[in-house]
């Protein structure tokens, strides 16, 4: 294992990059812990299979460095990295039995037959396959053939990280669940480094301890699932993470005020003017439906029951707003909204905005 920096990097795939938007990665510049357990989060085409070819070895970057416990791997091959990899498809050998396939990684590297033998067996019990050991992977169903890919990945302990690029998007509904508590049972067994990219929120916010989010080519946060949940450190964040998303509005900022079309929110904190695009954000969770004089008006226009919660979806003027409401709380004809003035955030350009101290 090791600890991995990625020293400002960034990549363009087309020569003689020069406006930002040339790069597939902008600019990263980012510790991997030494037995960290990470997902890299994003929307399809925001640069995760890039960075993790960067990391692989697969592609060199346009600039910056890669370190691998502190030494500079950069310009090194994947096979000289010593990491594993699980892709999105099954990488195995149709025509050789389960246990060679898990083999196959330790006897490539010379290790010896005896210890091969007890890597195999510790490997397929830790992922459910002690039984079918001896069974030509062909007949196995696309499940079971993802789940030997994966246990390919964890057979070597020596790894420097096992990257995983969205390793259970072939697999069962029911048995992804299975496989994604077995891969955090694993971390926590083992510590192997491991990353983990995936565009779904609940793969991401279930296997990892550090979730790293990347939106258009850039690393918009890097935080723990609670993190990222209390204080999106970009407004993408907070759309992406949470369900529904963080209400995102336009408005305008002065002291401890937001305008947003011609009404008042109180933000519980002094900020500075602010030039740029201006944009207060609130989880649905902080924004309360009451009756009365207090908030703002809002118009309800539709109210879904999703079990132990409603979601209130409503308009504030031009701007739509949701609301979690508790199961069985009223919902006003001509509702308020009253925004948690601790839990108003405000962004500039995407990007969060500390207030004055
Ligand atoms: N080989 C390539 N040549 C040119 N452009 C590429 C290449 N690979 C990726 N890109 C572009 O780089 C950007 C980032 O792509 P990348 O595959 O890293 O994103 P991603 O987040 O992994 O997306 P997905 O979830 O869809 O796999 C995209 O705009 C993509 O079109």
């Amino acid at each position: 294992m090791a600890r991995i920096d990625l020293d400002h990097i960034a990549h363009a795939y087309r020569p003689n990059p020069t406006r930002p938007s040339d790069f597939a990665l902008k600019e990263v510049d980012l510790t991997w812990d030494d037995g960290g357990a990470y997902a890299l989060l994003g929307p399809s085409g925001c640069g995760k299979t890039t960075l993790l070819n960067v990391i692989s070895g697969l592609l060199v970057p346009s600039r910056g460095r890669i370190l691998f416990g502190g030494q500079d791997v950069t310009r090194l091959p994947t096979e000289a990295r010593n990491i594993a990899q699980v892709f999105q498809f099954p990488v195995i050998y149709d025509t050789m039995s389960v246990y060679d396939n898990l083999a196959f990684p330790l006897r490539n590297r010379k290790v010896p037959e005896a210890e091969v033998d007890r890597a195999v067996r510790e490997t397929a019990g830790m992922i459910g396959l002690t039984d079918k050991l001896s069974r030509r992977a062909r007949g196995l169903t696309a499940d079971e053939k993802q789940t030997i890919s994966l246990g390919r990945g964890l057979v070597r302990q020596d790894v420097n990280a096992i990257l995983f690029d969205e390793p259970l998007t072939v697999i069962d509904p029911h048995m992804k669940w299975r496989l994604r508590s077995q891969l955090k049972h694993l971390h926590k067994r083992y510590g192997f480094t491991m990353i983990y990219v995936t565009h779904d929120q609940t793969e991401a916010l279930t296997f990892a301890d550090k979730v790293v989010v990347m939106y258009e080519g850039e690393v918009v946060q890097v935080g723990t699932p609670d993190e990222l949940f209390e204080r999106p450190r970009h407004t993408f964040v907070g759309y992406f993470i949470g369900s529904p998303g963080m209400n995102v509005m336009a408005a305008e900022v002065a002291g401890d005020l937001a305008r947003v079309g011609g009404h008042e929110i109180a933000l519980g904190r002094r900020y500075r003017p602010q030039t740029g695009k201006v944009e207060i954000g609130v989880r649905p969770e902080f924004v309360r439906l009451v009756d009365g004089a207090a908030g703002v008006p809002i118009t309800v226009r539709a109210v879904e029951d999703v079990g132990r919660y409603r979601i209130v979806r409503a308009r504030l003027g031009e701007k739509e707003i949701n609301a979690v409401v508790k199961e069985g709380a009223p919902i006003p004809g001509d509702a308020r909204a009253v925004l948690d003035p601790a839990r108003v955030n405000v962004y500039v350009d995407g990007h969060l905005v500390e207030p004055e101290v």
